[in-house]
């Protein structure tokens, strides 16, 4: 049997994707606190629908297998014992305050028929206006404060990049940096573990949401079946990057070495894949700041299955040729060599390419110079627009999760 997930590079010509069709979530967005929920303005949903069906639409024109989180999870809780425990746990993460209006809320989710309708209501958030109830039984002093929900929206779903990251055959089921995002992996969780598309393949998780230190699927990149880069970023700790290889190591996935590259904890490079992407054997997307010398940790397994790890001081061209045998590196700088065009590029995705093939990449129309600076050096481009999208600032990459992939 074909496995589930295949992923043993960022650049195999790519067959099966996840994405994840922005939804009502998007306008439980508020201004006063769009900080909490990582974003920096409200998208408009339908036009951010409309520029993500032509993100799927451009994907399926190239054969690629397009999946949806909102119908696999839908599918995965079919079962009904498995849909009573997935709204447990949704609920017991969701902080509701009060135990009325947890009943309340969990009668009103059991209730529902249809489980497509379910999860996009637990994606969507609740509104405490959407539970006439609660004023009947003499709850209305449980809203206690002007605060609009029961419980909060998650509008980061559409960035189906983080919540959890393929490996070879394995997943890496993360522990999220903010509270916001951490409910997203619950999806994750009960899709590899009940949907029919990957039940039964024994799908091996080298990390598990429940872990005390946080990672997310934008600092990790397979650079080949042997070799892994993890970013230390705003989003994840330098101790997962060493749970993730002990448990790579230890379950076999086949990488050889786990290399953390330190980017700093800035919110504007708060993952890997927003300064560093990979587009074809020798070129690379990066951000000028990351060039010169780089703090690398290049990890290994002792002979003792003990982690073996070095420190590094090293250019990137150098790490690339020493590790993936790269002779000519081809770096190709977001912004091309003009500083505030880097700064506006890559805040608005220019870095984040999505790559569907060897040398075939998928970007953003919004960013001209870097784009151009693409094609000079060979590579095929495919646009989308992304006015709307890019608002929970976001990229190509951002937006999915490859499950399959041919090898290189
Ligand atoms: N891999 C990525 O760079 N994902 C972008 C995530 C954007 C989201 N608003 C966040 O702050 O987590």
């Amino acid at each position: 049997m074909n496995k589930p997930i295949h992923i043993t590079s960022e650049i195999g010509k790519l067959k099966t994707v996840l994405l994840h069709r922005p939804g009502k979530e998007l306008e439980n967005l508020m201004p006063d606190y769009l900080d909490e929920l990582l974003f920096d303005d409200i998208p408009f949903l339908e036009q951010a629908q409309v520029e993500h069906d032509r993100f799927a639409q451009l994907l399926r024109d190239k054969e690629i297998e397009v999946l949806y989180l909102e119908d696999l999870a839908a599918e995965a809780i079919a079962d009904p014992e498995v849909k009573a425990a997935f709204i447990e746990e949704y609920l017991d993460e969701a902080n509701i305050r009060g135990t009325e209006l947890k009943a309340l809320i969990h009668d009103m989710l059991s209730s529902m028929t249809d489980m497509r309708e379910l999860i996009d209501k637990t994606m969507a958030g609740i509104q405490k206006v959407e539970l006439p109830e609660l004023k009947n039984k003499g709850l209305a002093d449980m809203i206690e404060s002007d605060y609009p929900f029961a419980i909060d929206p998650m509008p980061n779903l559409y960035f189906t990049r983080d919540p959890f990251a393929t490996m070879g055959h394995g997943v890496s089921l993360n522990k999220m940096y903010s509270v916001t995002r951490r409910r997203e992996t619950l999806y994750g969780k009960y899709i590899f573990k009940y949907h029919p598309r990957f039940k039964d393949a024994d799908v091996p998780l080298v990390y598990d949401r429940t872990e005390t230190t946080r990672i997310e699927g934008g600092d990790e990149l397979i650079l080949s079946k042997d070799l892994l880069a993890v970013g230390i970023s705003q989003r994840t700790d330098a101790a997962s990057i060493e749970k993730l290889a002990k448990n790579i190591f230890d379950k076999n996935l086949g990488f050889k070495r786990v290399l953390a590259f330190d980017i700093g904890s800035e919110r504007k490079f708060m993952h890997l894949d927003t300064v560093f992407t990979m587009v074809d054997y020798d070129k690379f997307t990066i951000h000028p700041e990351i060039e010169g010398d780089l703090t690398v940790y290049s990890i290994s397994q002792g002979e003792n299955g003990e982690l073996d790890i070095k420190e590094e001081h090293e250019t990137l061209e150098n790490i690339l040729n020493k590790y993936l045998g790269i002779n000519n590196v081809q770096l190709i700088r977001c912004g091309g060599n003009n500083l505030t065009a880097a700064a506006r590029e890559q805040w608005n995705d220019g870095s984040n390419t999505l790559t569907i093939a060897p040398g075939e990449v998928v970007v953003y129309d919004r960013n001209p110079i870097t784009n151009k600076k693409l094609e000079e050096a060979g590579v095929k481009l495919n646009y989308i627009p992304g006015s709307e999208l890019v608002r929970g600032r976001g990229g190509p990459r951002c937006m999915s999760m490859p499950l399959v992939r041919e090898d290189i």
